[in-house]
């Protein structure tokens, strides 16, 4: 393959994301890694085109002795690809939840207040493929499984649709080497075991294409998702009380999205689908039924044919 040919698909892939979400100067968050040094040389080569000015941020999460030079690094790669500017944020991780986690927060936290606009993500398919994995496998619920969006300002995720092999080859064509985030061949990480047993086996199993199939899938669910949600917004859910008898005849998938901007409008917080299906019982199951019982302290009744929320101390009568 050529060089030229090499950088076509993520290329093209930039050059359709700018095409759709047209923007004057944009970030893109490069880490060292194969897959952000591919993109940054591919909005330098796209943004430019367009007369945009190109910057790179990249983050110093200081967790490792020679992260700085990591860092440094990786933003001299991306001027050496054609970004206008490349600058370092260092951060400090703190917080709970586990370092990767608080790493995580940081690390975004910094980039959405450096970013100018839009902050472009280097996700390729495969990582979307991984993601609607795991959301199946944790039953996490549609919006999981629906993956991470293409266009979710101030982030942009122009290669969702690229295999990660493809930002390989394009910065093997380039001549750079990229960084390899020892965490990313960690076998105590789920993720790093999805994609280096499942995946494969999956793709074994099923003779290929499982990954683009994944993150096909991800985008039809979250185009139905966006439908469902659009439908629940006409119904007004900014009041005290929910008037049970106007939902009843609502489809129950609805009729839960309503409840949960409801809910969740009201203080509650953490709502599983068991949650959710509990209240909707109130509604489309109505016999009379006690309180249910939210995160947040809350629970919801029913009375006089509408639904309202007591803190739980007064529904105990304390
Ligand atoms: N240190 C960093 N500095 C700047 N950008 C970064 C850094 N690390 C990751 N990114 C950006 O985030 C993208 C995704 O990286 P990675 O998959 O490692 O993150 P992640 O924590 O798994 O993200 P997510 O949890 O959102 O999937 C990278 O392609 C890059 O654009």
């Amino acid at each position: 393959m050529s060089t030229a040919e090499a950088l076509i698909p993520v290329r093209r892939a930039v050059r359709g994301f700018l095409a759709a979400h047209p923007r004057v100067d944009f970030d893109v968050a490069v880490s060292g890694g194969a897959d952000s040094l591919a993109l940054a040389e591919a909005a330098a080569h796209e943004g430019h085109k367009l007369g945009l000015r190109v910057r790179a941020l990249v983050v110093d999460h200081g967790l490792q002795p020679g992260s700085g030079r990591v860092a440094r690094e990786a933003a001299e790669a991306a001027r050496g690809l054609g970004v206008d500017e490349a600058e370092v944020l260092p951060v400090e991780v703190t917080g709970a939840g586990g370092v990767e986690a608080a790493a995580r927060r940081a690390r975004y936290s910094a980039l959405r207040s450096k970013g100018r606009g839009l902050v472009l993500l280097g996700h390729t398919r495969d990582d979307q493929a991984e993601t609607v994995l795991l959301g199946l496998g944790r039953g996490s619920g549609p919006r999981s499984i629906a993956g991470m969006k293409p266009f979710d300002p101030p982030w942009g995720r122009p290669l969702l649709d690229v295999p990660r092999a493809a930002t390989r080859a394009a910065c093997a064509a380039l001549g750079v080497e990229p960084w390899e985030d020892p965490f990313n061949t960690d076998p105590r990480f789920t993720r790093v075991r999805l994609r280096a047993e499942v995946l494969p086996l999956l793709e074994d199993v099923l003779s290929g294409g499982v990954a683009a199939a994944l993150a096909r899938t991800a985008t039809q669910l979250r185009e139905d998702l966006e439908t469902l949600d659009a439908l629940a917004g006409e119904f007004r859910t900014d009041e005290e009380t929910l008037d049970a008898k106007e939902l009843e005849p609502v489809p129950p998938a609805l009729r839960r999205r309503v409840l949960r901007r409801w809910l969740l409008g009201r203080g509650a917080c953490d709502l599983s689908d068991g949650h959710l299906r509990a209240v909707d019982a109130l509604v489309g199951e109505w016999r009379g039924q006690g309180g249910v019982w939210v995160p947040g302290g809350l629970v919801v009744v029913r009375t006089h044919g509408r639904l309202s929320m007591n803190r739980r101390e007064a529904a105990r009568g304390e």
